[in-house]
């Protein structure tokens, strides 16, 4: 990616871009079959962006259907792998010659800062894109330990057609975790992106066609998720859905899936994640700067967002004092300009469940923020808090960061895990052997020490507890959940009625 460019300039690019607006099925651009579309709107400004197909049921069929029709007859799934690496590394080489524009048609839909949507969401989304298609010619499969007289092969196949149902913080971004490892496994894929940011799964869509995928492996079906995502996770023709969103939805796909077809169902979930900080740890600016970006980035809108922030007693004002410091440099403003850290809650509606939070931050003690710079936009806030408040509990997906004091390793350690959820969690401390015990106690699916992040493509990215179910994004293992595993026995003997193993 190049140098950032002004806001003037970006401005002009948003002005220029051309907005898809029908969903994508077997190929192409179509309407939705009731002719029905909704206004999607940058969050913003709130002005209208432009109208979006309305898609329901009868999309979601007419999309299963084209799938499936791929899928059997082999136009994708039948491919050497090698073949899908070419077309899935020429959609990233499109993407990276469409970056500039793919970032800012994700800012003003998302309400995604520019400075974000340039250096993370657009790279990141094209290396994993990439990582897939190198990796999956380079996949073998096993023999199994077997006789002189039998060979045991297990080989992986593509499940079949499979419903991917994406949240809007990362619109780009869970596309790429999810279409990169079904496509390159061979795949056919309905997309069903959030009704807030439908715009980019459209535009990959098309750059995918232009990459040379055959019709009908990707379809992108636009809606609502009573109207898409509900017959799409019910359709009896679908192998499988990969979600991520909140545990409520998620926990809707089960019970679709329990009374259709029994497709598989893997979840990636909500997450309250705990960083701790220990009162040996070292470089405390440093740790600051960890603990303001897991909790401020993206407007906080991230599963794995470190939202609370357990500190030792012992450490906590010198602490707080950098963690401010540091927050405090975090501009809130226009997604477009550049220097902007903080851009706009996604919706009206998510801005209206965020304002209830920092409403009821009111009553604790407030050490930083606190309040609304304007509709959409929420300043980076600091609340100490008890660890039991509902601040302290419930998934805000705000700039909203608690913080809970405690006086000793174990009480820390018990306090992070005081949770239904464990997708992520941080631990920083110079003591290595605390930070290896800590890191095996903490019930979450990644945990960093000395440092913030959920790791990259080449580690496994899922959740403990009501944070995830069935499998995992990213890495080799993303794989899993994309394919299935058959055995195929051969009998080598002579005679044929040798029974096998
Ligand atoms: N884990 C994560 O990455 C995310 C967590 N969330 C959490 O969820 C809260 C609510 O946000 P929502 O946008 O409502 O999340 P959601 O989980 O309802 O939405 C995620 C996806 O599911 C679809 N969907 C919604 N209702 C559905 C239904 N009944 N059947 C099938 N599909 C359905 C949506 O259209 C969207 O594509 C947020 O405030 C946040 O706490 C939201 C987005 C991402
Ligand atoms: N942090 C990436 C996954 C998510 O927030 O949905």
């Amino acid at each position: 990616m190049s140098d950032l460019l002004t806001t003037e300039e970006y401005k002009s690019i948003a002005a220029s871009l051309v907005l898809p607006q029908n969903a994508f099925i077997d190929g192409g651009f179509r309407p939705a079959i009731s002719g029905k579309t909704f206004t999607t709107t940058n969050p913003a400004t709130g002005e209208a962006l432009t109208e979006v197909a309305a898609c329901n049921a009868a999309d979601v069929d007419l999309a299963v259907e084209k799938a499936r029709e791929a899928f059997e007859d082999g136009r994708w799934s039948r491919l050497h792998p090698a073949e899908r690496k070419d077309v899935l590394i020429k959609l990233a080489k499109l993407m990276e010659r469409n970056a500039r524009e793919l970032a800012v048609l994700e800012s003003i839909d998302a309400g995604k800062t520019i400075y974000d949507c340039e250096t993370v969401d657009v790279p990141e989304t094209i290396h994993v894109i990439k990582w897939h298609a190198e990796l999956i010619d380079k996949i073998y499969d096993q023999v199994a330990p077997a006789s002189d007289n039998h060979i045991a092969m297990i080989v992986r196949e593509p499940v079949g057609v499979v419903g991917l149902v994406l949240p809007w913080n990362f619109p780009l971004l869970m596309l790429a975790w999810k279409i990169g490892p079904a496509l390159a496994a061979g795949c056919s894929v309905v997309v069903k992106p959030a009704a807030e940011t439908s715009l980019t799964a459209l535009r990959v869509a098309e750059l995918a066609a232009e990459a040379g995928l055959p019709r009908g492996v990707l379809n992108v079906v636009t809606g609502s998720g009573a109207d898409v995502g509900e017959p799409l996770g019910r359709h009896p023709d679908v192998d499988m859905v990969s979600f991520t969103g909140s545990t409520v939805t998620g926990r809707r796909f089960l019970h679709y899936s329990a009374d259709s077809n029994l497709k598989e169902v893997v979840l990636e979930l909500g997450g309250k994640n705990p960083c701790i900080v220990l009162d040996d740890a070292e470089d405390l600016d440093a740790v600051a700067a960890h603990v303001v970006n897991g909790a401020f980035w993206n407007m906080g809108q991230n599963c794995s967002a470190g939202s609370r922030l357990i500190v030792h007693r012992d450490i906590q004002d010198r602490l707080m004092e950098r963690v401010e410091a540091h927050a405090r440099e975090w501009i809130v403003g226009d997604p477009l300009d550049p220097q902007v850290r903080v851009g706009a809650l996604v919706s009206p509606a998510h801005f209206g469940k965020v304002s209830g939070y920092l409403e009821a931050a009111q009553s604790e003690k407030i050490l930083l923020g606190g309040n609304i710079v304007k509709e959409g936009f929420i300043e980076p806030t600091i609340v100490q808090t008890a660890r039991d408040s509902r601040l302290a509990v419930e998934e805000i997906f705000g700039p909203i960061l608690t913080v809970i004091q405690v006086g000793s390793f174990e009480e820390a350690i018990a306090v992070a895990n005081d949770t239904e959820y464990g997708l992520a969690a941080s631990i920083f401390t110079a003591n290595g052997k605390r930070a290896l015990r800590g890191a095996r106690m903490l019930r979450a699916g990644t945990v960093t020490v000395n440092s913030f992040g959920e790791g990259d493509i080449t580690t496994p990215f899922g959740g403990y507890k009501q944070s995830g179910f069935g499998g995992r994004d990213n890495s080799i293992h993303a794989h899993d959940q994309y394919t299935q595993l058959k055995t195929i026995w051969l009998d080598l003997t002579d005679n044929s009625d040798a029974g096998v193993d």
